[in-house]
């Protein structure tokens, strides 16, 4: 098998305050997987997340994309190849317009005109989001910023595209849009996500973090229906959601 496009091995960390939030995380992601990553509160999967961008930098361990390690002297190529769609698009959005938002990181890295505006309107296109483009974010619904944000990221092109509690808040119409969406995209998908059949559907495979450990990786069917493993890691499917009965998406 070909090297993976995110390699994580051994990642430490504990944070100022002595909490050590992940002990020896390895993680490898093949390009063009969608994989989910599960587990309980406070388990270190944002931590996890935030070592893919460089937010936070490794205590122990290395965290590397498409063999570029992530550290201080590559952050700004690290964070073109890495989009993370944070929970909270608002955290995101910031300018007055959602095409000055979504501008705001191809522009950073140089693309002026017509390539500009050609690379906005595509990342908005793949969300559905082009006739909002001359709208102030802070109109538009929940739903609506949300994709926006997951717009924001595309415009960058990322080789990797994180995704944090992507159907949080949403209303049923837009959870399943968002997942039409995400299956469109050409790109390698982590997403974190507590909600299980949303893991189900989009991602054949999961990881499972645990007090900063990872307890399970393999078909997400696999983990989802292991009944010990899912009770010792606070995992539980909503009532009437049975993978054995569901054909695997
Ligand atoms: N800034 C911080 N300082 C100290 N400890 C922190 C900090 N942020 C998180 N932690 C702790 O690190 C652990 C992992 O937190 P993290 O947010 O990564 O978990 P999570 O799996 O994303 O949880 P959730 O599902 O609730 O979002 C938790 O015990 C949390 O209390």
């Amino acid at each position: 098998m070909s090297a993976p496009i995110l390699d994580v091995q051994g990642l430490a960390y504990a944070y100022p305050d002595g909490h050590q939030a992940l002990f020896g995380v390895n993680l490898h992601v093949h390009q063009g997987e969608r994989v989910a990553l599960l587990g309980p509160n406070g388990a270190g999967k944002t931590t996890l997340v935030l070592h893919l961008n460089g937010i936070l930098t490794a205590g122990a361990g290395s965290v590397s994309v498409s063999g570029m390690p992530v550290a201080k002297e590559n952050l700004m190529e690290i964070r073109r190849r890495v989009g993370v769609v944070f929970q909270d698009p608002d955290d995101q959005l910031f300018m007055p317009s959602v095409r000055a938002d979504v501008e705001f990181g191809p522009a950073n890295l140089g693309l002026r005109g017509a390539a500009l505006e050609a690379r906005v309107v595509a990342a908005l296109d793949q969300v559905g989001m082009v006739d909002y483009i001359d709208r102030p974010p802070h109109h538009l619904s929940f739903g609506q910023r949300r994709r926006v944000a997951v717009a924001t990221v595309l415009a960058m092109e990322p080789e990797i595209l994180v995704l944090d509690e992507p159907s949080s808040n949403l209303d049923p119409a837009s959870r399943r849009e968002l997942a039409d969406i995400v299956r469109s995209l050409d790109v390698t998908v982590l997403m974190v996500t507590h909600d299980l059949p949303y893991a189900y559907e989009l991602c054949s495979r999961s990881v499972v973090l645990s007090d900063g450990v990872v307890v399970a990786d393999g078909p997400t069917r696999d983990v989802l229906t292991d009944d010990a493993l899912m009770s010792a890691h606070r995992l539980e499917l909503p009532f009437g959601f049975d993978p054995r009965t569901i054909p695997a998406p």
